[in-house]
């Protein structure tokens, strides 16, 4: 069965009847009650920190997301499917239109699965480990209007692989760039080290808060463009950025929060575990004239650590982790660094409070909070705090 989406005449509002079995939504609300309950999860889990300012909503919260994944499958009438597997197992959710995606990702998705069928190239069956094709990831651009395809495959081997680019390109003229990523293993949607370019240059550019910045198929970048700009934006004025300011960007991702930083006069240094990004990060700093930033493919605790015991300092650290949000050893090195503001950007409310308790047990003091829809018809709650230094560390908290 294919999903369907019907959109509520009078309030404009979108329903999916894929909703709950797909797992890509998890509210099915208008969007008003959906931010109303967003605040009010920030409140309660945030206000003991600082009060909390209003969700930053979307005008129009849908199609919002630039990176699209879709697993392919047979149906029982060994017709090919495409969508993301049910939440509770490894069963393919066939979804041939979604309201969150990037209104161009669909009709290249239709052009895969025909292309597919008329080349004999089988999608690849987890649970016999046979056939070819694992998923596709697009990742497109508003503002420079660019679009990558990556075909992800369990081997080497993708027959008709001219045919099969020169096909797509005739049908998507707006395809920029066409890839092949090699993963023999691991988790479902999950990239392999090798990526061979079939066309174009490998990768897309994209342009943020007026930065440009290029992104590789393996390397982080925010889903949601629109409201990204709105968050670097108020991660970048609670930094209190100025001429000469020493800013640590962990967990810098292709290093979009450093440079437009560097770009205000910062000296900025980014970290990054991915090799990807880093690479990124590095072409990026380069993409937009910056000579005062530089780059460290490291794990952020211990970079941190190094410089804690070299003891170095910065002025301002801005951290975005993961959704597991920050180490141990990394907040107690940050304690050490003792920059006099700390920007966390969290993606996670749950580990955000962990992390604050944290913080203030390193002597620092919740001042900002405002958190931003990212991700409407999710759970998720993307928060910029800001932590500044108040004094001696404090045991008792
Ligand atoms: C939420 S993303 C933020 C990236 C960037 N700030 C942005 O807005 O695009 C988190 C980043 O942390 C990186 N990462 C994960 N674990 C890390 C670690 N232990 N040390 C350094 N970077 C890490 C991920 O590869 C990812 O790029």
């Amino acid at each position: 069965m294919s999903n369907k989406i019907m959109t509520d005449k009078q309030t404009g509002e979108k329903h999916c009847r894929c909703f709950k079995r797909c797992g890509g939504c998890q509210l099915d609300e208008p969007y008003k009650d959906q931010l109303e309950r967003k605040q009010q999860k920030a409140d309660r889990m945030l206000s003991k920190f600082a009060p909390v300012n209003r969700i930053l909503p979307m005008e129009k919260p849908y199609n919002y997301r630039c990176k699209v994944q879709n697993i392919y499958g047979l149906d029982r009438s060994k017709r090919i499917i495409s969508g993301v597997y049910q939440s509770s197992g490894q069963k393919i959710v066939a979804v041939d239109d979604c309201f969150l995606e990037d209104e161009r990702a669909a009709p290249i998705v239709r052009s895969v699965k025909k292309l597919m069928k008329d080349m004999r190239i089988p999608p690849y069956d987890i649970r016999s480990g046979r056939g070819i094709l694992r998923h596709t990831l697009i990742r497109t651009s508003r503002s420079t209007g660019q679009v990558m395809l990556v075909l992800v495959t369990a081997g080497a081997m993708l027959p008709a692989k001219n045919n099969l680019v020169k096909a797509m390109r005739a049908a998507h003229p707006e395809i920029t760039t066409i890839v092949q990523n090699i993963c023999p293993d691991g988790m479902p949607l999950t990239l392999g080290e090798r990526d061979i370019v079939l066309f174009g240059k490998g990768y897309i550019e994209d342009e943020l808060c007026g930065c440009r910045f290029r992104i590789s198929p393996a390397s982080f970048y925010q889903v949601n463009p629109l409201q990204t700009e709105k968050l670097y934006s108020c991660a970048v004025e609670a930094a209190g950025i100025s001429e000469g300011v020493r800013v640590i960007d962990a967990y810098c991702g292709t290093g979009t929060i450093g440079i437009i930083c560097a770009k205000n006069g910062a000296e900025v240094t980014g970290v990054e575990l991915n090799k990807s990004a880093c690479r990124d990060a590095h072409k990026n700093a380069e993409l937009n004239g910056l000579e005062n930033i530089k780059f460290c493919n490291d794990d952020a605790g211990k970079f941190m650590q190094a410089m804690a015991s070299k003891g170095e300092g910065c002025d301002v650290l801005i951290m975005d982790p993961p959704r597991a949000g920050a180490s141990r050893e990394f907040i107690g090195c940050a304690g050490r660094l003792a920059p006099q503001k700390i920007v966390y950007v969290s993606c996670k409310i749950e580990t955000l409070e962990r992390d604050l308790k944290a913080f203030r047990r390193e002597g620092y003091k919740v001042t900002y909070i405002q958190p931003v829809d990212m991700f409407p018809h999710t759970m998720g709650i993307e928060t910029v705090c800001l932590l500044e230094r108040n004094g001696e560390k404090n045991e008792a908290h």
